[in-house]
């Protein structure tokens, strides 16, 4: 049982020594991620994906997001993308998940799409890249998912909350469930984080800490 929590840099640094030391390919780690988000969202009962839309970043989180996009829609479920931001400058990963969505031909919505007939909203918009407080755009469309009334699975962290504190960075999702990558970040597990986090399911993507990976 992994119960350790770690800081968002450190997460950020096992993600690049497990990619650039170890050698684990980067979109490896996005599919396994994506793989395990997919199975908690499934085998969670408090969740109804009659009808799923993934808040997509452009990111690596955003990538996790399109890589649960596309499972929910080869295995038949109603699935949309919004994506926030300016795809052209997508990090690498995510576009190679968006052109994968893209030969599935995945419905895209856009800013002004109504959160009411969701059953799910999925938070792909920022995981562990989250540097400064949340304004425009991304602002907007996380006071949008917590006013509908879908309810909210968060990716690794929910968009907005200071992984390292708890603390909410100008505005932040308030997630029924989280499923977080590794390890949970220190800032996820303290009371004020609670309502923003909801349920935390913790991934196993094959990144580990230390000698951990001897206990498994
Ligand atoms: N390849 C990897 O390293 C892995 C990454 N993973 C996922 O990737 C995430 C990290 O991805 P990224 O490093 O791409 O970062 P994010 O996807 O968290 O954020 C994307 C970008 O948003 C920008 N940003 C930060 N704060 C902002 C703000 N307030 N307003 C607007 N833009 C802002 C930053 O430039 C940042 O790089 C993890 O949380 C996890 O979900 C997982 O797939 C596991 C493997
Ligand atoms: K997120």
């Amino acid at each position: 049982m992994m119960t350790q929590s770690i800081t968002v840099e450190e997460s950020r640094e096992l993600d690049d020594k497990t990619i650039n030391k170890i050698g684990i390919p980067s979109l490896v780690l996005m599919e396994r991620a994506g793989l395990k988000i997919y199975e908690d969202m499934i085998n969670n009962k408090d969740l109804n994906l009659d009808n799923v839309l993934i808040l997509a970043g452009t990111g690596n989180n955003g990538g996790d997001g399109l890589v649960v996009a596309r499972l929910l829609e080869t295995h038949g479920y109603n699935v949309s993308i919004l994506t926030v931001g300016n795809p052209d400058h997508a990090s690498h990963d995510h576009k190679a998940q968006a052109h994968i969505c893209d030969y599935y031909q995945i419905k895209k919505v856009f800013m002004n799409e109504k959160f009411d007939k969701y059953t799910t909203l999925v938070d792909a918009l920022f995981g562990s890249g989250l540097s400064r407080n949340v304004g425009g755009d991304f602002a907007t469309i996380i006071d949008k998912a917590n006013a509908s009334a879908a309810k909210i699975h968060a990716i690794d962290i929910p968009s907005g909350l200071n992984g390292d504190t708890g603390e909410v960075m100008g505005t932040a999702i308030k997630a029924a469930s989280t499923s977080t990558i590794a390890y949970p970040k220190v800032g996820m597990l303290k009371d004020e984080a609670k309502p923003y986090t909801g349920k935390i399911y913790v991934d196993d993507i094959g990144i580990y800490r230390g000698n951990s990976f001897e206990n498994e």
